[in-house]
């Protein structure tokens, strides 16, 4: 089976000072989550679409679906985790429970705020996942990376021809994500910032795939005017 999972269990702290999630905040009228949605709804290889939400917003994303999108089956709703990979565990708990898990289930792993993914970034997703088990959506870094351990003087400059910055969608072997998963210590679950890095730290290979200088993350009100000025782009064109 091939299962697209849509995180939006997440409160968008940084969006600032907003009355709701920030998934559910309008572009062009619909909510930015119906945007995402509609990217995988367009490809017919996933079986089942999980959409996980955090717990008072789960009644809302239902109706905004059912509104924006109408009755489908292939969509189902669950509660999200207290972090982001908890999050796609509890959507993968959900297929365990009533789909039961083969070995070779692969899931699509995506953010709700990244709405101009496209239909090659997930097809390339699907295909990768299937035969590498673990993907990465990246994009070429742009700017020089500087690391700095202290925030206050430069630790290192890697080589920007060997850095990268990290996209979404992610996606996996579903039994090896959960048994690396589990594996993890509490305290390197606590500095993941990107499921890849779950198989990353076992070693493993996480196959590359491109992404799109405006496959953006819609994190802060900045963002929220990019991703305003890319939709009306659109509709001009
Ligand atoms: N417990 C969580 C936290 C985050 N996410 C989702 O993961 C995606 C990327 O995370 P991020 O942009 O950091 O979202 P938030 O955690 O909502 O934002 P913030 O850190 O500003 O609060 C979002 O679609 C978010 O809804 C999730 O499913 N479950
Ligand atoms: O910004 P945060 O660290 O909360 O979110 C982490 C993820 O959203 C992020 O890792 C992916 O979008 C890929 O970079």
């Amino acid at each position: 089976m091939i299962y697209a999972e849509i995180l939006a269990g997440g409160k968008g702290t940084r969006m600032g000072n907003i009355n709701m999630p920030k998934q559910f905040l309008t572009l062009n009228n619909r909510p930015i989550i119906i945007h995402t949605i509609e990217k995988f709804l367009l490809n017919d290889r996933f079986d089942k679409i999980i959409i996980v939400s955090p717990r008072d917003w789960i009644n809302h994303t239902k109706d905004i679906i059912k509104k924006h999108i109408g009755g489908i089956d292939r969509i189902v709703v669950v509660e999200g985790g207290k972090d982001r990979n908890e999050s796609i565990m509890s959507g993968i708990k959900y297929i365990e429970k009533n789909f039961g898990l083969n070995d070779d289930d692969v899931i699509i792993t995506h953010d709700s705020v990244r709405p101009f993914l496209t239909h090659r970034i997930i097809e390339e997703n699907i295909d990768a996942a299937i035969e590498y088990g673990a993907v990465d959506t990246v994009i070429e870094a742009i700017d020089t990376i500087i690391q700095s351990e202290d925030g206050d003087v430069i630790s290192d400059i890697p080589v920007r021809d060997t850095m990268f910055q990290g996209q979404t969608p992610q996606s996996f072997n579903i039994k090896k994500l959960v048994n690396y998963y589990n594996s993890l210590t509490d305290d390197q679950k606590v500095v993941l910032t990107d499921a890849a890095k779950i198989c990353a730290l076992h070693g493993d290979k996480v196959k590359l795939v491109k992404g799109e200088v405006f496959n953006i993350k819609v994190t802060t009100p900045y963002d929220l005017k990019v991703a305003n000025a890319i939709i009306q782009e659109r509709i001009s064109r």
